[in-house]
């Protein structure tokens, strides 16, 4: 594949390749400190773009691609789909085996891919119920049962355990010898061993390549960290600037023998915890044992809150009280979230809505609340994206704006469920510097989920680890 001239823009969006020489046998990782450039290289890629100029010579004919944005639009197609209204049963839309089928393959290269992907219990699970880690691990079966001959994953590992990530590199390596691998990361040192060389984009253009012991090396892994450290300092000092001190009510979560089973079996029981003020708690398990369960029960979005006895700020849940008494304390982002998120706002409403709790903007802001947001903008450097719609920026862009738009109210409890999914290098470690920064001050008291070693907070000293049982996983305070 050879890719020459290359130029696109499309208002913010923009991307050049000036000269690029993918050879056959090579595989390639990609390293670019903006989400932004990741999204354009898969779509341009894959032909799903049209660049302005250039040209991409000899692109093999079968290219799949593994994304967040596919997902995302994957998500929302089986949600547009629900046909509830339509019939006396829920409708809980297509299962993860007739996604698969949907890509054109035999019985056979179906349960070799399920096999792969670790789907085998999750086979007739519908597509909307799966964790996020199981939901990666079905979109990638998707793409292998269309044997491309070019496959390009977009951060492939985000999501995943760490058994899990092992697997997929296991997989890859394998996969490598059967077809041509384009692995986009923000993750510094995480790219399987078949990768032979690296791509640098920086700035919108692609500045560098390499090969990988030389990518192994590079300055500019030390340069970008010293750079979002820098950055986060604005983020904090601007929270610094309009913090209050608030009164809260111990403890702030109490849960009571809490129990959530589904059709098909227990996902956890007999959780008995209290989260006092001042405490910040990182959740820990495998991918499905129930951390965004968990959370789900104490934001109130979870059904199964009310047949349970849990307490959050006070507020006994199923008491009678109001649902927004309790959010208006809470900031919260996750993919779930990320995905409720469908309303076409710009970027500064998105950030304005944190004050009102709400998916899009519907009541007026101060003006006050207007200048915090445009200073929010700027400490995130978006005030160019501040009349943008959210649904024109690329996934990290959005990610970025539902943390600020979290942080903005400065709220009592900060629910953090995988907060870095689609993140660049820059805007990972700069949200990483603020967190930690928010839980060594006791700005807001954190629940936290990631999946990384490299990601838990020092400021972070109490777990709920999820450990298997014979029934679902039990889960232990320490
Ligand atoms: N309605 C449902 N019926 C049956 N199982 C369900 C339903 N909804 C969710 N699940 C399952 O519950 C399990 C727990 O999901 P949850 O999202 O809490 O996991 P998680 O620990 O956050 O995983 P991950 O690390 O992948 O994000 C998953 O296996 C999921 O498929």
């Amino acid at each position: 594949m050879h890719i020459q001239k290359l130029k696109y823009k499309d208002g913010m969006a923009e991307l050049s390749i000036a000269d690029w020489q993918i050879e056959a046998g090579q595989h390639w990782g990609i390293f670019s400190s903006q989400s932004q450039c990741s999204a354009l290289i898969v779509q341009l890629l894959s032909g799903e773009l049209e660049a302005n100029s250039g040209e991409v010579l000899d692109s093999p004919q079968r290219i799949a691609c593994v994304s967040l944005l596919h997902q995302q639009r994957l998500l929302e197609e089986e949600i547009a789909k629900d046909e509830t209204d339509f019939q006396d049963s829920i409708d809980y839309g297509s299962t993860v085996e007739q996604l698969i089928l949907n890509m054109g393959c035999t019985q056979a290269e179906l349960e070799e891919v399920i096999e792969k992907t670790d789907l085998g219990e999750l086979r007739q699970r519908p597509f909307r119920q799966l964790s996020t880690g199981e939901t990666r691990r079905a979109m990638l079966a998707r793409a292998l049962v269309t044997k491309p001959q070019l496959l390009i994953l977009d951060e492939p590992y985000t999501g995943l355990d760490t058994a899990h990530r092992l697997a997929l590199s296991q997989l890859l390596n394998v996969c490598a010898e059967q077809m041509q691998l384009i692995v986009i990361t923000s993750r510094e040192d995480e790219l399987p061993t078949c990768i032979s060389h690296v791509a640098l984009f920086d700035h919108h253009s692609l500045t560098q390549t390499m090969t990988l012991e030389e990518w192994h090396n590079h300055p500019i892994k030390q340069h970008i960290k010293k750079l979002s450290q820098q950055k986060s300092g604005g983020v904090f000092e601007l929270l610094e600037s309009y913090h209050e001190q608030k009164q809260l009510l111990d403890p702030l979560i109490d849960m009571q023998n809490v129990k959530v089973e589904y059709l098909d079996g227990v996902i956890f029981k007999d959780f008995t915890w209290q989260a006092k003020i001042g405490q910040h708690w990182q959740i820990r398990g495998p991918n499905g044992c129930g951390k965004s369960t968990l959370l789900g029960l104490i934001m109130g979005d979870h059904p199964q809150c009310y047949s349970n006895d849990i307490s959050v700020l006070g507020m006994k849940r199923g008491s009678g009280e109001s649902i927004w008494d309790i959010k208006k304390q809470i900031g919260i982002v996750s993919s779930a979230l990320h995905l409720q998120y469908r309303v076409n706002c710009s970027a500064l409403d998105v950030l304005l809505s944190g004050f009102f709790d709400s998916i899009g903007l519907y009541e007026k802001p101060s003006k006050k609340q207007i200048q915090l947001a445009q200073q929010w903008l700027k400490v995130l450097e978006m005030s160019e994206f501040e009349k943008i719609g959210f649904k024109s920026l690329d996934y990290g862009q959005q990610r970025l704006l539902l943390i600020g738009r979290a942080l903005i109210k400065q709220p009592a409890l900060l629910v953090l469920d995988e907060p870095y999914q689609g993140l660049d290098y820059i805007n990972r470690k700069l949200v990483f510097f603020v967190l930690n920064r928010i839980a060594k001050t006791n700005m807001s008291q954190l629940l936290y989920v990631t999946h990384y070693a490299e990601d838990a907070l020092e400021a972070i000293d109490h777990f709920i680890d999820f450990e298997p049982v014979a029934e679902g996983h039990q889960l232990v305070i320490g």
